[in-house]
């Protein structure tokens, strides 16, 4: 039961929080609007937070200050969700900005007045439009931080006459009270800095794997293949041990897409890289790096080991059905070997792997081919 609702909660807020990420693929948009989130919700929890410390310290001033935000952050709380489910994410963040410039004067002016100094919130609101807006946006973020640094400097130079009670207060319990609500201006900027830091590594990560993963078969493409190649190579040389490059190419491919059709071939080429996965060592890498081609790369591996493996590839490829079962399609593949003898450039053991691949297709293909030292 209780997981239940834990479960009920989580995904609430979580889908709040994603409100208005939808409408928008430019993924800096999207993560505006989930700050914009943020930024709501912690306008609930320090309106109320305050309002029942408030109600804890039992004074009547504080307690209408807290009672008169309420409905300024419910308000803005539905106003900023709707307008990000009509994908509207500027007026949304014109109603965060409105809604907290309106909330804290209403508690300022009705009751609090300057006693605890909550006009220092206009110095936080002048500064947290820079997050919410895009730099593209910068006149809008400029004029709220004029705004607000226009409040702030009205309330400072002409004070504010505060309820009645707020006089009652100890000095003690407003010195705490300054204290608390510069404690939470730190808070909130410190979470909303942390929150685009860890988006921003996070879009960064996902961005990079993009950039060396073959969108047809997500295995590594030729980007990845060549940073892991020169790795290899530097460690082989290193610990002295032997590493294997193949080249893999698909027989006859062309005649696929031919009879088939490019979705066949596609489809082909995605079953492929998954059988070739699932054959290889977690040690060795398979990557795609052009068209119907793949690289292997076999650390610690001797030239005879890497023939028993790639022999055991391409045996169970010709007898792996690609097709569907009405229409069963058996493809076949040569493979070139090299292997990274001492004293060698790197690009010399790529050419000699492509060199046995070209002799592999040109003795009938359906083959493992090694390239034997001295013969480059
Ligand atoms: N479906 C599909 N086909 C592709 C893709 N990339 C390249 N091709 C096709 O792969 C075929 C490669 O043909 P060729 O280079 O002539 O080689 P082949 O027909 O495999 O013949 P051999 O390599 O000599 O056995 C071409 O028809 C390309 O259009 C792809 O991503 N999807």
């Amino acid at each position: 039961m209780l997981a239940m609702l834990y479960q009920r909660t989580k995904q609430s807020l979580l889908a709040f929080l994603q409100e208005g990420s939808q409408h928008s693929a430019d993924p800096s948009l999207q993560r505006k609007a989930v700050q914009l989130n943020i930024g709501v919700l912690m306008m609930q929890a320090t309106v109320l937070a305050f309002t029942l410390f408030f109600f804890a310290l039992g004074n009547e001033g504080l307690i209408l200050s807290g009672l008169v935000q309420i409905p300024w952050s419910l308000a803005t709380l539905v106003a900023v969700n709707r307008a990000q489910h009509a994908g509207h994410l500027n007026l949304a963040r014109w109603f965060l900005m409105l809604g907290v410039m309106a909330d804290a004067a209403s508690a300022l002016m009705l009751a609090q007045g300057l006693v605890i100094g909550i006009h220092f919130y206009y110095l936080l609101f002048a500064i947290v439009p820079t997050v919410f807006f895009p730099a593209s946006r910068w006149r809008e973020s400029l004029l709220q931080s004029v705004l607000n640094l226009g409040l702030f400097a009205f309330f400072e130079i002409h004070g504010w006459t505060p309820h009645p009670a707020m006089l009652n207060l100890g000095p003690e319990t407003v010195h705490v009270l300054r204290v608390a609500m510069v404690i939470s201006c730190v808070l909130i900027v410190a979470f909303l800095m942390i929150q685009a830091e860890y988006s921003a590594v996070k879009k960064e990560a996902e961005l990079q794997l993009m950039a060396s993963t073959d969108l047809l078969t997500q295995l590594p493409n030729l980007r990845a293949f060549r940073q892991n190649y020169s790795r290899e190579v530097a460690r082989a040389r290193r610990e002295d041990s032997p590493l294997i490059v193949g080249m893999l190419d698909v027989d006859h491919f062309k005649r696929i897409n031919d009879v088939y059709g490019h979705p066949v071939g596609d489809h082909v080429l995605r079953l492929l890289a998954q059988v070739l996965s699932e054959q290889l060592r977690a040690s060795d890498l398979v990557a795609r790096v052009g068209g119907e081609e793949f690289a292997l790369l076999m650390p610690q591996t001797e030239l005879e080991q890497a023939q028993q493996i790639c022999e055991r590839l391409r045996i169970t490829v010709s007898r792996h059905r690609f097709g569907t079962v009405s229409q069963p399609l058996a493809i076949s593949i040569s493979i070139g070997l090299a292997r990274l003898e001492p004293g060698d450039d790197e690009e010399r053991v790529l050419r000699a792997a492509d060199k046995a691949l070209y002799q592999a297709k040109n003795e009938g293909r359906n083959r493992v081919v090694l390239h034997r030292a001295g013969l480059a």
